[in-house]
């Protein structure tokens, strides 16, 4: 069954912030430790995720041995976890700082170990503090999608959501200078 990915129709304008990244220009890391994107995270995806034109992103991510499910493919949870980080990289163009509260995925196709899927995501709109956005991964042409995924962030203030938690960052000592007030 396909979802229904429900967009509300009073959506705020948005538009892309001044100082977001120039399109083919990476937008940059959540967190260097991020199991998504971050440089120096070493059992993570290491995604590098590049500004598209308008308030589009992508990415390239080469299916290795590690990220196997089913013999051959990819596990379910890894595709998963790189449409978040790709969507996630949305709010990043709007200039601000928002987490996952919603994700869906539509897995149409398996994912052979060994290709290189591009996943493409882009904005469906803004409302309040809710950012609505839409993702398609694909070999190459993005009408033969392998898996399509939807979801909602919701903007935060990053020192007060996880002034409570930045002690368990594996980055810590980097972070405790800007939440200390
Ligand atoms: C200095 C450090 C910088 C760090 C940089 C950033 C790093 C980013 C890292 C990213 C890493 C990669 C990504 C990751 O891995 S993010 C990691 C996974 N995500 C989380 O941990 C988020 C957990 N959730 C929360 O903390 C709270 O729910 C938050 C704080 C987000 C909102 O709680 P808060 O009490 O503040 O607000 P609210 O409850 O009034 O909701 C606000 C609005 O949202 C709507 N809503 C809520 N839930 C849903 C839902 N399920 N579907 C649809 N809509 C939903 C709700 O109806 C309302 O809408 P409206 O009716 O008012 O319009």
């Amino acid at each position: 069954m396909r979802s229904e990915f429900v967009v509300p129709t009073d959506l705020d304008t948005a538009t892309r912030h001044p100082r977001a990244a120039a399109p083919g220009e990476p937008v940059g890391e959540h967190n260097p430790v991020c199991y998504g994107c971050g440089s120096r995270a070493p059992h993570g995806l290491n995604l590098r995720t590049i500004a598209g034109d308008g308030l589009t992103v992508w990415a390239d991510m080469a299916v290795t041995p590690w990220m196997e499910g089913g013999p051959g493919v990819i596990h379910g949870g890894i595709l998963s976890t790189a449409f978040d980080e790709v969507m996630g990289a949305i709010p990043k163009l709007l200039g601000a700082n928002a987490v996952t509260v919603h994700l869906e995925i539509d897995y149409g196709k398996p994912v052979s170990v060994g290709s290189t899927v591009r996943l493409h995501a882009e904005l469906l709109g803004v409302q309040r503090r809710k950012i609505f956005t839409k993702a398609v991964a694909h070999l190459g042409d993005p009408n033969d999608s392998l898996a399509i995924a939807h979801a909602v962030f919701v903007t935060i203030k990053g020192r007060e959501h996880f002034s409570d938690y930045v002690e368990n960052s594996r980055a810590a000592d980097e972070y405790r200078p800007h939440f200390t007030p």
